[in-house]
This record gives C-alpha cells, structure tokens and sequence, in this order.
C-alpha cells in the first residue's frame, strides 16, 4: 500500500515573525500548535493547496514563495511538507476561522514557546534554518538555552 497524501503547512511570515496556529480538533490534536495548512486535494497542486487552506482557516489572502526542503511523516498515509508564505498586500489579518483556537506571531525568540506538534519540531527546526538567511528567523530549537541579548 504506496498511497500518501501531502499535507501542506504554511511557514507564513510577516515582519520577521512566524504564525503558529493551536489546533482547536481532532481531541489527540487539540492544544497543540501546528503550521496552518491542510491535505493537498487530487488535481491540486501543492502551492494552490496552501492558498486555499490559509483563505479557509485564516481568512488570509497569502502566496506561496516556495518549499522548505525536506518532507516528514505524520500518521499514515499522510506526510507533511512546508512552503514559505507570506500575505499579499491588503489581506486581512489572520483569524483562527477553522480547526485553531488561537494565533500568535512569533518572534526569532519565541519559536519555541509553544507546544508544537511532535512531528511538526522537525519540520519547524528545518524551515528556521531555510528563512535564516533570508528573514532573519533563527532559533536553535526546542530545549536550547536563550542567550540574554543575544
Ligand atoms: N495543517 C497541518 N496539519 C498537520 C500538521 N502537523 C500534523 O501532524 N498535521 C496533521 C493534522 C491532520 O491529521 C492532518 C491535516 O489535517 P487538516 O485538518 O489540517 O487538513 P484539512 O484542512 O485538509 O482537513 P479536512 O478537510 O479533512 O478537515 O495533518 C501541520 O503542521 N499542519
């Protein structure tokens, strides 16, 4: 049995900070922080995915600049990839409209304040590492020791 199917999270920055979403259900999900995104539907692509699932859950109109590397397995037969997003000019501030509680915009220090899904902190860990350069977004990773006025 080979079917997967790709669930897109979005690594949506804004003002070099990155939107985590408290996923509000399923019960083994709820109070959990994840990507916002959702499963790629059949005939879709990835990136259109994204669009589409960030416009139902945030309410946002967002673009997709491109994929973080890498891919990471959820539970069967779903795996996660990630694409950088950001809000197109004059869309709506994110809300939590669908599957999440809450939001919050984190700062480079912050990243790892939230309770992140287990199988999403590799997946965060990586996407740090691909915006570092370009946003300025890095953090070491869960459990690292802050440096004060580093
Ligand atoms: N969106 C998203 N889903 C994740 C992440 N990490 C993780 O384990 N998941 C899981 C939760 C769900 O089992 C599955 C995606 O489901 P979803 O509920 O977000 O997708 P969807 O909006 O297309 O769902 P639906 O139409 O079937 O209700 O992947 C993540 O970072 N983002």
């Amino acid at each position: 049995m080979s079917e997967r199917i790709v669930v897109v999270g979005a690594a949506l920055v804004d003002d070099g900070r990155l939107l985590a979403a408290r996923r509000s259900a399923p019960v083994e999900l709820a109070g959990r922080w994840e990507l916002p995104g959702g499963k790629v539907e059949p005939g879709e692509t990835a990136d259109a995915a994204l669009v589409r699932e960030l416009r139902e859950e945030l309410g946002v109109d967002a673009e997709a600049d491109g994929r973080v590397p890498g891919e990471w397995p959820l539970k069967s037969p779903y795996v996660l990839q990630v694409w950088t997003a950001r809000l197109r000019p004059g869309s709506a501030a994110p809300e939590p409209l669908e599957d999440h509680d809450e939001l919050r915009w984190l700062r480079p220090g912050e990243i790892w304040d939230v309770n992140w899904l287990d199988q999403d902190v590799p997946a965060v860990r990586q996407t740090l590492a691909h915006l570092g350069a370009a946003e300025g977004l890095t953090s070491s990773g869960p459990g690292a020791e802050e440096v004060p006025g580093a």
